[in-house]
């Protein structure tokens, strides 16, 4: 059998004059926990909705295990909606019993699973109160469960982690990392940047409707620039001035933080530095998905 994988390939979008999607590419294996970000409008949403059918694409296409996505495979996967879903009036614990249903569970079954879901979810509690009555946060606890209900194939979800306190924010996670190290595929897409770099296997910086940086965040990071934080108390503010490859970047009281380019010398940086007294820091800075993301929305601004 084909590996377990959901593609999107070469799918494009627009509404009316507006291009949202411009042959987004990209693929999310069994057991991987893909993080897709982007600005306000950068088109993950529209992405989401296609891979599940209920948007059509203007050209392209999605596929699970190397075949076109059918209605049958749809089912299949488990989806949280940005707008979110669920019936204000309905019980939550009737609704999820319901949604199971509708997937394909029986009753028993179902009811079962939206036991464990509630009770994992922390809002077992709850599973009598209509869903209008519970707290943002615990509406989207049960959303996740909406999603979970029925042992999805592959799980899709749009910005589950908004909204989320510290607390809820564990527990989404340690579900989604279970779900992937059971083998299903995870796609999730979010803003908070801190989340995805500590989650996601791969992340994926969609920018006007293309996927501009799809990688693990160590090869982002591998070619994105060096920085290098200097602590040399003594130094005068132009020390690093005039060093081959070096740009100072700014000054936080007695640290200097430098870019280093494909020509700089570490060790000729730090004999400046040495040369002016005592260096009490000389490290080497990652950048941070945040940083990274950054940059790529700079250059769409430059470009
Ligand atoms: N129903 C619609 N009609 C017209 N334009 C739309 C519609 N839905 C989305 N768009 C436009 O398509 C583009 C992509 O929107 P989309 O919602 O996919 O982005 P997003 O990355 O999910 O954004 P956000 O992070 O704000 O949720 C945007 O320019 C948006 O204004």
């Amino acid at each position: 059998m084909a590996e377990r994988r959901l593609e999107i390939d070469g799918v494009s979008k627009r509404y009316g004059d507006v291009v949202a999607l411009r042959e987004m590419t990209f693929a999310v294996g069994a057991g991987e926990l893909f993080g897709f970000v982007g600005s306000n409008g950068a088109g993950k949403t529209t992405t989401m909705r296609i891979a599940l059918g209920v948007l059509a694409a203007d050209a392209g296409v999605v596929r699970w295990a190397g075949e076109p996505i059918t209605l049958e495979t749809r089912r299949h996967i488990g989806y949280m909606p940005e707008e979110r879903g669920l019936y204000p009036k309905m019980k939550v614990g009737e609704q999820l019993v319901y949604l199971a249903r509708l997937h394909g569970l029986s009753t028993e079954r179902a009811r079962r699973s939206v036991e464990e879901w509630t009770e994992r979810l922390g809002v077992a509690g709850r599973r009598d109160d209509e869903v209008q009555k519970l707290s943002l946060g615990n509406q989207q606890r049960v959303q996740l469960a909406a999603a979970l209900v029925h042992d999805p194939t592959i799980l899709v979800l749009d910005e589950p982690f908004s909204g989320l306190d510290p607390v809820a924010v564990d527990v989404m996670s340690g579900v989604l990392q279970d779900k992937a190290a059971e083998g299903v595929p995870v796609v999730f897409s979010s803003h908070q940047l801190d989340l995805v770099e500590r989650l996601c296997h791969r992340v994926g910086i969609v920018r006007n409707g293309q996927m501009v940086a799809c990688d693990t965040v160590e090869s982002l990071r591998a070619g994105g620039t060096v920085h290098l934080v200097v602590d040399a108390p003594q130094a005068p503010k132009q020390w690093a001035d005039g060093l081959a490859g070096v740009t100072v970047k700014e000054h936080v009281g007695t640290q200097t933080v430098l870019e280093l380019g494909p020509a700089a010398d570490d060790q000729a940086v730090l004999r400046a530095a040495l040369a002016t007294g005592p260096v009490t820091e000389f490290s080497r800075r990652r950048q941070s998905l945040t940083e990274l993301f950054r940059n790529v929305v700079s250059e769409e601004v430059a470009a």
